[in-house]
């Protein structure tokens, strides 16, 4: 079965920070566009729950544990669209196992169609908000989070509704292990300084660039995705920003049921 968004009201959360208020309502774009083809809904229906995670059941002790083999890291990537960055990394890291999580059922079934065509076997996947995943993960689980051009929500009034906010950023310093990373790519320059504003008042994270081509140039072996190229040819450019976890998180000591 899909392991369908929970309804985390009716649900313990670990977090009473307001991470869960956020993880009612930090999804607001679509889930459904045009009509499956009859292959993708098959791969929906019969691949999608073998890879699958079962948020309403506690994670793993170690993320590792969901993977075959033993994954030297786990890392996760939000929103993976249609899933380009994220098939390229799984396949250029097979000893790295990688959370992918979507809600958009088209991008849900162009990524199944990509697992299936290559055989991946390091990518599980979650079809829901990003925010009851962060929730959910054990504390130091993961060794880097992608967030790569997330819905920008240019109005001021639909600012809330950014992925990325204080709760956000706690819930992320909660599962990212002491020196794991935060990857964020916009190409709307509001939204990077928003991003960049946000994780310079967390004492957990630290920006790591020190001259501009560490912002302005993308990583070694980064796989443009379809906004990236969009942007591009819409001639807007993107920053690709690193944050560092450092130290260990405190702030949820004594709420959390994963505790280190
Ligand atoms: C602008 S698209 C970018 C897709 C892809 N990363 C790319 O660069 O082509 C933003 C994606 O984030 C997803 N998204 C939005 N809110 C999310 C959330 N709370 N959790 C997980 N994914 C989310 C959307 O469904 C959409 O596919």
């Amino acid at each position: 079965m899909i392991s369908a968004p929970n309804d985390t009201k009716d649900r313990d959360t670990p977090l009473d920070d307001g991470t869960a208020a956020h993880a009612r309502g930090s999804f607001f774009g679509r889930r459904k566009g045009h009509k499956l083809r009859i292959h993708q809904a098959d791969l929906i229906d019969n691949l999608l729950p073998h890879l699958a995670l079962n948020i309403a059941t506690p994670a793993p002790e170690q993320l590792a544990d969901l993977f075959d083999g033993e994954p030297e890291d786990v890392r996760l990537e939000i929103g993976f669209g249609g899933g380009e960055h994220l098939i390229a990394e799984a396949q250029a890291f097979p000893n790295v196992g990688f959370l992918g999580c979507e809600p958009y059922v088209n991008g849900m079934a162009k990524i199944l169609t990509q697992i299936e065509a290559h055989s991946i076997g390091n990518i599980r996947l979650y079809a829901g908000d990003a925010a009851e995943l962060l929730a959910w993960a054990p504390p130091h689980s993961l060794a880097r989070i992608d967030l790569i051009h997330p819905d920008p929500w240019p109005k001021r009034r639909h600012w809330k509704r950014r992925f990325v906010q204080d709760a956000t950023v706690k819930a992320m310093a909660r599962i990212l292990k002491s020196g794991g990373e935060f990857r964020f790519v916009s190409d709307i320059d509001d939204y990077c300084a928003w991003t960049l504003a946000h994780l310079m008042r967390s004492s957990d994270f630290v920006w790591t660039a020190e001259r501009a081509a560490d912002w302005q140039k993308p990583w070694d072996g980064y796989t443009m995705t379809r906004y990236g190229r969009k942007a591009e040819r819409e001639g807007r450019v993107a920053a690709y920003l690193t944050f560092r976890r450092v130290g260990k998180s405190s702030s949820f000591r004594g709420n959390a049921p994963h505790q280190s």
